[in-house]
């Protein structure tokens, strides 16, 4: 990782990716960074057995952009961000969108990871990359499901 300044970005609706979030940042030595969104999703939001549900009306439409109740002063100061989320229908969760849209990230590298109940990542990066400049190095990441060493997130963090 040389001298390259890493930040954890995370979103997380019920906790499961947070946990993965904070021991990625643990194991990378780097900041951590909770993207909260401005309305916090309730657990009827998040119901995606329900057409007419926050989280099902947000997810069939790719132009929308749930609000972010903080931005970060210092984004400047990274390389290296690591975004994280729980995949929702299949892709990212529109708020990620809304995160990459909110900062300039020309030049520097992006990965992502998130964590699901099986799924993967499915369309999530060409989803995304609209939302960066076209000079962002955008990658899929891991997948980032049950148990998974600090060793194992070290090294990884280390092949960037
Ligand atoms: C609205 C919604 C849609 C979801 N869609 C998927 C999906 O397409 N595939 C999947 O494997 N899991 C899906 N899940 C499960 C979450 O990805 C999984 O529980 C995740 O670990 C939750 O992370 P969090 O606690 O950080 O929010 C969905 C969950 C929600 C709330």
């Amino acid at each position: 990782m040389n001298n390259k300044k890493i930040l954890v970005a995370y979103f997380s609706a019920s906790g499961v990716t947070g946990n993965v979030a904070k021991t990625l940042a643990q194991a990378a030595q780097a900041d951590i960074f909770e993207i909260k969104p401005k309305v916090p999703y309730t657990g009827a939001d998040l119901d995606w057995m329900n057409k007419k549900a926050r989280s099902t009306i947000e997810m069939q439409d790719k132009m929308s952009r749930p609000a972010i109740a903080e931005k970060l002063s210092n984004m400047d100061d990274y390389d290296v961000i690591f975004v994280g989320f729980p995949i929702w229908w299949h892709v990212a969760p529109t708020i990620i969108n809304t995160f990459l849209e909110e900062y300039d990230f020309a030049g520097k590298t992006i990965v992502l990871f998130a964590t699901s109940g099986s799924s993967g990542f499915g369309k999530t990066v060409a989803n995304l990359k609209g939302s960066c400049a076209d000079s962002t190095n955008i990658s899929e990441g891991k997948l980032l499901n049950g148990r998974i060493s600090k060793e194992e997130l070290t090294a990884w963090v280390e092949s960037f």
